[in-house]
This record gives C-alpha cells, sequence and structure tokens, in this order.
C-alpha cells in the first residue's frame, strides 16, 4: 500500500481495570506468557501505516513500561511513554499533547490484544476517505431501551446498533480540535472518541466492520476467552 502520511497510534493503558478485580492493572495481565498490551503494541510496530506510538500508562508504571514492554521487546516506534489522566478521555488528551503534527491518529485500548494488520490497513483506507472511522460490529442481540422505571421503552432496528471497538481514526485537526473543545466543556459523559468528534464538531464518522474477537478484556470471563483464542 502506498503511504506518504503520517500517523500515530495512540495505545491506551493508563486505566485501573477495576472490573476485572485483580491486583495488577489488567493490561499488564498474561495471555501465552506476554502481557496484554504487547500484542496490540505489537501490530502497530509491524504495521508499514504507523509511523510512531505514543503509550499511556499510570504514573507509577511508566518504568515498568519501559523495561519490561517497549525495551524488552524492542518496540522501537514508541516514541512517548506518559502518564494517563482520570478518566479514558483524559488519557487521550494527554496522549495528543504529546503529537507535533501529523495526518492521522489511531487510538486504541491496550486491553484489546486481537486487532491486526488487516484492521488497520482497512482503517487507514477509511480515515483517508472520511477522516474519521471507528471499528465495530453488528449487534448479534436483539436491543432494548429501557425507560427509567426498568421497562422496555423501545426496540430498536437492531440491524442499525453497531458495538464499538478500537482502532478509532481520525484526521490529526478534527481529534486534536474536537478534544481541544472538550476539554475547555463540563461534559464527562464520554465513552470513545468518536463522542467526542460527534458532540464537539457534529462530525459524521463512518463505522468500519470489524471481527467479534476483537474484544476488550474488562472482566474475568474475558480473560478466559481471550486464552481461548490464543490456543
Ligand atoms: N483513565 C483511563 C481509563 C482507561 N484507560 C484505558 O482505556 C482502555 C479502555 O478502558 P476500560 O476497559 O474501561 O479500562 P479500565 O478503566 O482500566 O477498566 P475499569 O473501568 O474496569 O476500571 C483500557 O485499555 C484502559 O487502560 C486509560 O488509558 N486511562
Ligand atoms: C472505547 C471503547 O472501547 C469502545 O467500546 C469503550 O467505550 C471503552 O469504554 P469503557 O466504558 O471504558 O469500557
Amino acid at each position: 500500500m502506498m503511504k506518504k502520511d503520517k500517523c500515530v497510534a495512540i495505545v491506551l493503558a493508563g486505566g485501573k481495570g477495576r472490573r476485572m478485580e485483580s491486583d495488577i492493572p489488567k493490561q499488564y495481565l498474561e495471555l501465552n506468557g506476554k502481557p496484554i498490551i504487547y500484542y496490540s503494541i505489537n501490530q502497530f510496530q509491524n504495521s508499514d501505516i504507523i509511523d510512531e506510538i505514543v503509550l499511556v500508562t499510570g504514573k507509577d508504571e511508566i518504568q515498568f513500561c519501559k523495561d519490561r514492554i517497549v525495551d524488552r521487546y524492542s518496540f522501537q516506534k514508541v516514541k512517548h511513554i506518559i502518564e494517563g489522566g482520570k478518566e479514558r478521555y483524559h488519557s487521550v488528551y494527554n496522549a495528543l499533547q504529546c503529537i507535533n503534527e501529523c495526518d492521522f491518529v489511531f487510538i486504541h485500548d491496550g486491553a484489546r490484544p486481537f486487532i491486526n494488520l488487516e484492521l488497520i490497513n482497512d482503517l487507514y483506507k477509511n480515515v483517508k476517505e472520511y477522516q474519521a472511522c471507528v471499528v465495530g460490529v453488528q449487534t448479534k442481540d436483539t436491543i432494548k431501551l429501557a425507560d427509567s422505571d426498568g421497562f422496555i421503552a423501545e426496540t430498536p432496528d437492531r440491524s442499525k446498533v453497531w458495538n464499538i471497538q478500537t482502532p478509532q481514526v481520525f484526521r490529526w485537526g478534527i481529534v486534536k480540535s474536537a478534544y481541544d473543545m472538550l476539554m475547555k466543556t463540563d461534559c464527562c459523559m464520554v465513552t470513545d472518541d468518536a463522542m467526542v468528534i460527534e458532540k464537539m464538531l457534529k462530525y459524521k464518522v463512518k463505522l468500519v466492520q470489524g471481527s467479534y474477537e476483537n474484544i476488550k478484556v474488562t472482566t474475568p470471563s474475558d480473560l478466559v476467552i481471550a486464552r481461548a483464542f490464543l490456543t
């Protein structure tokens, strides 16, 4: 694939992993002898699309990431290892501050180990065309919207309902200005990057078909599933 653009990947590992209830943050738990975070950094390191990686982690884990992940596995594209913030969107904002300027930013949960080079290529093609895109899969369940009393209020057409994953990929100017605007508002109900673009800029974000295996390791049962995918 022809590539002249500069692409930076932000890999998020600044969360505490409370729902995993483990002693160490879930992104450092091991799958087949390697930390969960290793798998996605490795895909970005091996991708011809990605030029640089910013790794975001907890203050107390910066040295561990440098020694036990970046140096140990020779992840030369990791140019910054920085401290995250209170919420996911604070961590993304911190990462955006250390990117000088580039063409496209790939934002990825370090707790999603099963991305691959094909998906990164696909997202790159889409972001060049649409400027903003996120990966997801169509829901396999029937979805109900609830009212405040716990009764069904609505059943949306499930062909229009997607489960959203990461990477979420944006042209630099779009993601930078949307996050700058977000930090100047009181808005805090933000659970993914597309929401920031939708809310702040009213920009249309393209959905890109992903894989049902691109799970986020969130609870102990996800760890069992992730280990099964690797056998
Ligand atoms: N302040 C935060 C919160 C989350 N994340 C990262 O964002 C991704 C998605 O978040 P989630 O799965 O919710 O992780 P945690 O916040 O760690 O989990 P929990 O809500 O169970 O504590 C993870 O890779 C996580 O490390 C981050 O970088 N900074
Ligand atoms: C960004 C994300 O992975 C898309 O599904 C997700 O929203 C992260 O959210 P969480 O609430 O922190 O699990």
